[in-house]
């Protein structure tokens, strides 16, 4: 047996996690709740809006770096993010080692009118309800998280509760098998989340491969409007961006460079 990565430690926490929230509110009970919330945003339309799209991100810790920030109130974050010119909001909801809760996508939900992720690490579908349920619009799949036929059951679940899967890929490989399951949005991750190490040249190695007609996001390492540009070169529809905006201290401006950058006329667009 090879031994368990920083991915596998976190899974086993989330795990543990969902079954303590199930056995207070039943798969039964959370897919009602999801029915009944208002229907899901079209966070397609806003991804493939002119310009490179900005995905901001509510990011309080991390595996690799620790606290990040405190965030005392991630709506009026969330909002400055809007103001800032960003088309989606990312909010980590896994608490153990990214101090993020449900309570803070509910909290972003209520405040900004543009699509939200749910960034989580999502293993089954009582998370998928879960996400709806608290307003989510996207729901991040990781591929490396999950064995092929459950990919494809939780990728056809998002879309049949009129959700978008950002499905979350580190090498060929895994795009590859990201497309075979039918995703249109892929997000190529810098951070390989089995030994956390960054590589900026994944981006530009995989996104070249991939369909025209899937909407590329690169995630991960994003500092200033140099690196989106950059990847706007390597075809990236949009950027996904959570410390260097956290510890910025002006996160609307923050956003606002990156997102003129990303619509000015001089910044590469993607071919489609
Ligand atoms: O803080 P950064 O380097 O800008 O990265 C943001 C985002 O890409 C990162 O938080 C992330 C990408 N994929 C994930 C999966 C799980 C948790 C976190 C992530």
């Amino acid at each position: 047996m090879t031994s368990p990565t920083v991915l596998d430690s976190i899974i086993e926490g989330v795990r543990a996690d969902v079954a303590a929230r199930e056995a207070l509110l039943d798969l039964a009970a959370v897919k009602a709740a999801a029915k009944a919330a208002e229907p899901a945003l079209d966070a397609t339309a806003a991804l493939r809006a002119p310009g490179i799209a900005v995905i901001a991100e509510v990011k309080r810790a991390s595996p690799s770096k620790g606290e990040l920030a405190g965030i005392a109130n991630p709506a009026a974050l969330a909002s400055e993010y809007e103001a800032g010119g960003a088309r989606a909001i990312s909010v980590l909801t896994e608490e153990r080692r990214f101090k993020g809760s449900l309570a803070d996508l509910d909290a972003v939900r209520d405040r900004v009118r543009i699509p939200v992720l749910r960034k989580d690490f999502i293993v089954c579908p009582y998370q998928i309800h879960e996400a709806r349920a608290h307003g989510a619009d996207l729901v991040l799949l990781i591929v490396a998280a999950l064995e092929q036929p459950v990919l494809v059951s939780l990728l056809d679940r998002v879309e049949s509760l009129g959700m978008t899967a950002l499905v979350e890929v580190h090498t060929e490989d895994e795009a590859d098998r990201a497309l075979e399951a039918g995703a249109t949005v892929i997000g190529v991750n810098a951070r390989n989340l089995k030994s956390l190490d960054v590589d900026p040249e994944t981006f530009g190695r995989i996104a070249p491969g991939l369909p025209s007609s899937v909407i590329k996001i690169a995630e991960s390492g994003v500092r200033d409007s140099h690196d989106l540009l950059t990847y706007a070169g390597q075809g990236a529809d949009g950027v996904l961006v959570g410390e260097g905006l956290v510890t910025a201290g002006d996160p609307r401006t923050a956003v606002a460079d990156l997102a003129t950058a990303g619509s000015h006329p001089s910044c590469p667009r993607p071919a489609r």
